[in-house]
């Protein structure tokens, strides 16, 4: 039964702050807190803003990566203090056994401090790329050098490209978001 049926009041909407005005980045929260919550009849809006990460605009390790994500949540948290959850994202690449993995990781928090992190799945770039990465470029113009196009992180995305869409940016960036809010579907367990 619905709440209009019951009489009852709808919930207000909460407010999820993304730090980037990436459209992937933003379509991504948003979807990642429908699929875990509106299961349980919560709605949200999203907002980007434009913050710094702290790191470097092609963060080249693990950890650098990471450490974006966390650096971009605290800066969206103090640009705009009055929101429900600040998410942070940022996308990054890694050595790995003398190849690049690219990947991004994701943040998420709320107003009590409760937080939690999860990382996309993780693909190899193609030695085309990778080379102009390690030669100081970043990976979304590098993407958009080798394969002809313009812009392409905020659409497909390095993986849109190399799977003809069968897998997107947006796609693996969903499931994180996702796999982040874990702690806020389990408040009777520690994180
Ligand atoms: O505006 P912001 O939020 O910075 O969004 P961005 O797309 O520039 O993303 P990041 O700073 O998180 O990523 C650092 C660089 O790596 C690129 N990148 C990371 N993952 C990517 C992917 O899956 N496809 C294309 N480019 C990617 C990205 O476009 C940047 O050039």
């Amino acid at each position: 039964m619905g709440s209009e049926e019951t009489g009852g009041a709808v919930p207000p909407a909460q407010s999820i702050v993304v730090s980037s005005k990436n459209p992937v980045k933003l379509g991504a929260a948003l979807d990642g807190f429908a699929n875990m919550f509106s299961k349980d009849g919560s709605r949200f809006t999203v907002k980007g803003v434009s913050v710094a990460s702290g790191v470097p605009e092609q963060p080249m390790t693990d950890d650098e990566t990471l450490q974006g994500a966390l650096n971009r949540v605290q800066n969206a948290r103090e640009a705009e203090p009055e929101a429900d959850y600040w998410v942070g994202i940022e996308g990054g690449v890694n050595p790995h056994r003398g190849s690049l993995e690219s990947f991004a990781w994701v943040v998420v928090t709320d107003k009590t401090g409760r937080t939690g992190k999860a990382r996309t799945a993780a693909f190899y770039l193609p030695e085309e790329v990778a080379k102009l990465v390690r030669d100081g470029m970043e990976l979304g113009p590098a993407d958009d050098l080798v394969f002809g196009r313009q812009n392409s992180k905020q659409k497909n995305g390095a993986v849109g490209l190399l799977t003809d869409d069968a897998v997107t940016r947006k796609d693996i960036y969903v499931q994180a978001v996702t796999m982040a809010l874990i702690p806020f579907k389990n408040l009777n367990l520690t994180f």
